[in-house]
């Protein structure tokens, strides 16, 4: 164990998260200042064309706008657009059609900045930043900017335990550095009687909760795809409450979290949601501050104050007189506060009574927590932070207990909100592990994940820590495999599918449950045919010998003028061809294609893809590796798309992005791919094609099939 300083480590991440701030900084403004506003509408950046449709009083006083087409443009849906909840933006008078970069400039610094609170087909509601702002009346653009309220906690995060004094770090702080061993764990403890409340679980499981429930500082839960990771932290939590303790569970992004409140919720635990309503699943919400405010007791008190001041602000927008506006701002301001301590009080009589708070690990530095003191934070998800994000729960709690659960075996944090990059600049900043970044316009998908766009991970500080090396990561190097246990039952994959990943990347340990095991697509409880696709668990579509080259999509002109976003990735239109044969195969068979799912760890390849199976088949369902991680289907397709002279895999190389990709399907794989090429990729790819052309079922594809099925 080699103990870390704790002021010079916080330095470390202050500065790595600098850099990735300016490089993500640089990289939007480059974007939005070089395109006229039609083309970031295209590109998902903006939405044009816009007026008020009303105006209100949200949650913490906030002014929330609701912006629907301008009726001299039009009505009813808004156009297409890559807008999302959570998104911040600046609502501004929009640039007139000609209007470029230069007239545009500090443009959107005069508009009004807020968050997408909610998303619908005629509306887009944002709660402004600040209050008072005066909206032009003219036609407005919402333009989306640079996330930086993230990296802000994070630093303040960083910054706090740069600044503390020894004397201040509590023992849980130590052992996170190696200044302290974690506490032995006596025979007696881990073997302690518990009463569990889910009889079911398996023993793996019981015996980490009995870890977790002995461990004094910090407790590691491993666990491999599909092995009961929540399901295991749920009897924690029940487990935990049962000896008293008060929680705050935390996970990367809200579904993480959303998650755990569903299942906790038919428990009737007493707990509070953290965060924005909008960004919440609709079986959260009673759980939810927001609607707890309302409806408790307490609530009412804070409801009529609420009505006063929407009334005030629909006066505002009536008013031209500056001197009557100037007065009704000032009672404004009055109620304002007046509110704010109001539903103050209904909050924290609220967070008093709950003994689990839960909140994304973002959310957990909000000043709701500022007064809460925890005995636990429990943290889900955990290989999917970065570290700086999972110190904001440990600084705020004051919790001298850490449980971590996670598998580090499965991709770090990534890119997951889009990113707004030009092609020039994608084609120069490969991502966090020299990925496809260019997430341009093909999957504009709805992700809020509050992760930090990793452009500059790859820098590695003179200490040796990148962004990417995550909490549960650096515990592990730090204190062994002594303050982990494995979940080794997994609930997903028959067994076939399980045995490479589980031999090359989980010790041989993983057993599969026997309701798994076996289950081939033919035994679907609908009507499946019995061939060849639907009794194989695994099929090898290999490709070697040259006739399936990738390409660059680059080389396709300009990806057909589909978007100046979508930059440099990679393409094998042979593969596509396969790919649609053994889905249409599959569902001829009568696999319904909800349960087909096709990932690819390129965007070009997706893009291609999409273009001609999604009109075809329209429940199935395409995405990049990255994006699936966390899902699962009953068949999975995946195209490896690298095929080439010079046997270069790229991204491939990242052996947790394909333990990802193989480890989605319940029953049935299928892998196409060149063996040849991939298969000199690394040890990893070797053992893995080697594997396959031992265990799958080997097909080798002829192009002139192909031109017939595809
Ligand atoms: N002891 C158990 N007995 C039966 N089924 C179980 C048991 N533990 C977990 N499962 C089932 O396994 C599946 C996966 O569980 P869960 O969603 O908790 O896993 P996870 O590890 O959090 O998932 P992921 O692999 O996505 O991280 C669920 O359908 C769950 O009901």
């Amino acid at each position: 164990m080699k103990s870390t300083d704790i002021a010079s480590f916080a330095t470390s991440q202050l500065s790595l998260l600098n850099d990735e701030l300016q490089a993500e900084l640089a990289e939007t403004q480059l974007l939005t200042s070089t395109h006229a506003p039609t083309v970031l509408q295209r590109a998902g950046l903006a939405l044009l064309n816009l007026a008020v449709a009303s105006q209100r009083t949200g949650f913490g006083g906030k002014t929330l706008l609701e912006l629907s087409l301008d009726p001299a443009v039009g009505s009813g849906q808004l156009p297409e657009h890559g807008l999302r909840v959570g998104d911040i933006c600046a609502v501004a008078e929009q640039p007139k059609g000609a209007e470029r970069k230069k007239e545009r400039d500090g443009m959107e610094k005069r508009g009004a900045e807020g968050v997408v609170t909610k998303v619908w087909r005629e509306a887009v509601t944002v709660a402004l930043n600040k209050e008072d702002v005066d909206i032009p009346s003219g036609k407005l653009w919402l333009v989306k900017l640079a996330n930086d309220v993230t990296h802000k906690r994070l630093n303040q995060t960083m910054t706090k335990l740069q600044k503390m004094q020894p004397s201040e770090h509590s023992t849980l702080t130590q052992v996170l550095f190696g200044q302290s061993s974690p506490t032995p764990i006596s025979k007696e403890d881990l073997n302690a009687d518990v009463k569990w409340h889910d009889p079911s679980l398996n023993d793996s499981q019981k015996d980490a909760i009995r870890f977790a429930l002995a461990s004094r500082e910090i407790a590691l839960i491993h666990g491999p795809p599909g092995t009961g990771k929540t399901h295991t932290l749920i009897e924690l939590i029940l487990q935990l409450l049962d000896r008293d303790q008060r929680l705050l569970v935390c996970g990367p992004s809200n579904i993480s979290v959303d998650n755990v409140v569903e299942r906790l919720s038919s428990h009737k635990v007493p707990m509070v949601r953290l965060g924005h309503p909008a960004r919440l699943l609709p079986g959260v919400l009673n759980h939810s501050l927001e609607v707890l405010t309302k409806t408790s007791d307490a609530a009412a008190i804070v409801t009529d104050i609420r009505g006063e001041m929407d009334a005030k602000q629909a006066s505002i927008r009536k008013t031209r007189n500056g001197r009557e506006r100037r007065a009704i701002y000032g009672e404004m301001k009055d109620l304002r506060k007046e509110y704010r301590h109001r539903e103050g009080r209904v909050v924290s009589d609220l967070l008093r009574g709950s003994k689990v708070v839960l909140s994304t690990l973002h959310g957990a530095g909000g000043y709701h927590l500022k007064a809460e003191k925890f005995d636990v934070v429990i943290v889900d998800e955990a290989s999917q932070a970065l570290e700086a994000q999972c110190w904001i729960p440990v600084l705020s709690s004051g919790a001298s207990r850490l449980v971590l659960a996670g598998d580090h075996l499965q991709l770090p944090p990534t890119i997951k909100s889009l990113n707004t990059k030009s092609s020039k600049v994608a084609k120069e900043s490969k991502g966090a592990r020299g990925e496809d970044v260019t997430k341009g316009v093909a999957d504009l998908d709805v992700n809020d994940k509050e992760t930090p766009n990793i452009a500059t991970a790859k820098k590695v500080k003179a200490d040796n820590t990148t962004l990417e090396t995550t909490l549960f990561d650096r515990l592990l190097a730090l204190h062994g495999d002594n303050i982990k246990r494995m979940l080794t039952t997994q609930y997903r994959m028959h067994e076939s599918i399980m045995a490479f990943p589980s031999s090359a990347l989980y010790e041989g340990k993983l057993i599969a449950a026997d309701s798994v095991k076996t289950r081939l697509l033919k035994d679907l409880p609908y009507d499946v045919q019995d061939t060849e696709d639907t009794r194989e668990p695994v099929v090898f579509w290999d490709t070697q010998g040259g006739d399936f080259p990738e390409k660059t999509e680059d080389d396709d002109s300009g990806a057909k003028g589909k978007s100046s976003l979508l930059a440099e990735s990679k393409v094998n239109e042979h593969e596509a061809a396969i790919v649609r044969l053994h889905v249409s195969n599959l569902i001829t068979a009568g696999v319904k294609a909800e349960d087909i799912a096709i990932v690819t760890p390129y965007n070009g390849q997706l893009a291609l893809l999409s273009q001609t199976l999604k009109e075809r088949f329209p429940g199935l369902e395409l995405g990049s590796i990255d994006g699936f991680q966390g899902r699962e289907k009953e068949a999975v397709v995946v195209s490896l798309v690298r095929s080439n002279p010079e046997h270069e895999v790229g991204f491939l190389g990242e052996k947790r992005r394909l333990n990802v990709a193989m480890t989605r399907p319940k029953r049935h794989l299928c892998i196409i791919g060149d063996s040849e090429t991939v298969g000199r990729g690394s040890k990893f790819l070797k053992a893995w094609m080697g594997f396959l052309e031992e265990n799958a079922d080997l097909r080798y594809p002829d192009l002139a099939d192909l031109q017939d099925g595809g």
